[in-house]
């Protein structure tokens, strides 16, 4: 009987298809010793309900799935059908998993307490990010963070199990549903990229160990609001003009973070006289991409500290962004601090 060992085809005839996300997870645990495969499966059930969400948007124009649903959230926004379609998909699967407890949602006033007994994980999530693009067949996303409860599995949800600075995230991600559908995320151990094969039903690694070119000539700010820019953000933007670097801005958070993380780039939400802690929210949008940028080797900042350093203090506290290649973020921290000293000196 011939025994021969596997040679993998080199012809380059059937292109090989990456590893799935289920194997890549798999692989992953043995970087925690102490792995009960809890973290993993929660992964999963995010990755289920990306699929399902991914089929809504695909046919948001048919469905009937497209407009306002009439209703106002908690921010004050007019609610998309989307974004409660998309809410609805991740709480359902999250509460099916069994490893969640509590989940705070960009489209819940309130924690959502699943009155898990089993349950560690704590879930922060924007379930669509980029509500004003979903009409325009415009790229959005789903943004999520992770955390371990703080007190006992079983007691009763405390703040502290909720109000965790970013730098406590075990995981954090974010699906990229655009002209292909991308779930990006990290544990701590570096950031992977898995694009959906819609034909398989399955997320296949193609972006390993994703790393942020340290410069770039990307900038991504709502230009109509110039005007409401401080000092710092104009010389800086200014900066970006004079240097020939290109303007970019989707209008959809994720989308632009993406582009920028891997041809590098900086994305600014600056604080205005009116809103001085800008628009975007620390719990379920600031935070994961905070952790999943420095991961990959980039930065992000409120403008005077590291995002994931910000204790939380309220479940949908928004916070000034700027997030983006190493060099770019610095230059921007200067300009500000330059500027607030001139202004602090002026005022003497
Ligand atoms: O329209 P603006 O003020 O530029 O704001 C756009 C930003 O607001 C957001 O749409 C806010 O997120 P949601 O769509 O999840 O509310 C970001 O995705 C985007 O970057
Ligand atoms: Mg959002
Ligand atoms: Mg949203």
């Amino acid at each position: 009987m011939k025994i021969l060992p596997y040679q993998p085809d080199q012809s380059g005839m059937a292109y090989s298809v990456g590893v799935t996300l289920d194997r890549f997870i798999k692989l992953k645990q043995s970087d925690f010793p102490f792995a009960s495969g809890e973290l993993s499966q929660l992964l999963r059930d995010i990755a289920l309900a990306a699929k399902i969400v991914n089929r809504e948007t695909n046919r948001a124009g048919l469905a009937n799935i497209g407009g306002a649903f009439g209703q106002i959230n908690v921010q004050g926004e007019e609610q998309q059908k989307l974004d409660v379609i998309a809410n609805i998909r991740f709480m359902r699967a999250l509460s099916k998993g069994g490893e969640v407890c509590a989940i705070v949602s960009e489209e819940e006033d309130a924690v959502i307490d699943l009155q898990n007994n089993s349950g560690k994980y704590v879930v922060a999530i924007d379930p669509l990010d980029g509500s004003s693009n979903i009409d325009v067949n415009i790229s959005i996303g789903t943004i999520f963070s992770i955390y371990r409860r703080k007190t006992p599995i079983g007691s009763p949800i405390q703040e502290e199990d909720i109000m965790q600075p970013g730098s406590e995230q075990v995981a954090a991600g974010y699906v990229l549903y655009g002209s292909s559908t991308m779930l990006v995320y990290t544990t701590g151990f570096g950031v992977n990229g898995f694009t959906y094969e819609a034909s398989l039903g399955e997320f296949f690694l193609s972006h390993p160990n994703i790393q942020a070119p340290e410069d770039g000539k990307i900038y991504s700010i709502n230009e109509g609001l110039e005007k409401h820019w401080s000092l710092g953000v104009k010389e800086y933007i200014d900066f970006c003009k004079s240097k020939g670097y290109s303007a970019r801005y989707i209008g959809s958070l994720v989308a632009d973070f993406h582009r920028n993380l891997l041809k590098g780039g900086i994305y600014l939400y600056p604080g205005t006289q009116k809103n001085p802690s800008g628009k975007l929210r620390l719990l379920y949008e600031a935070n994961a991409l905070a952790f999943i940028a420095e991961q990959a080797g980039a930065k992000a900042t409120d403008g005077s500290q590291r995002i994931l350093e910000i204790q939380p203090t309220s479940l949908h506290q928004r916070t000034p962004l700027f997030i983006g290649s190493d060099t770019m973020v610095d230059e921007v921290l200067r300009l500000i601090a330059k500027s607030n000293q001139s202004i602090s000196a002026f005022n003497l």
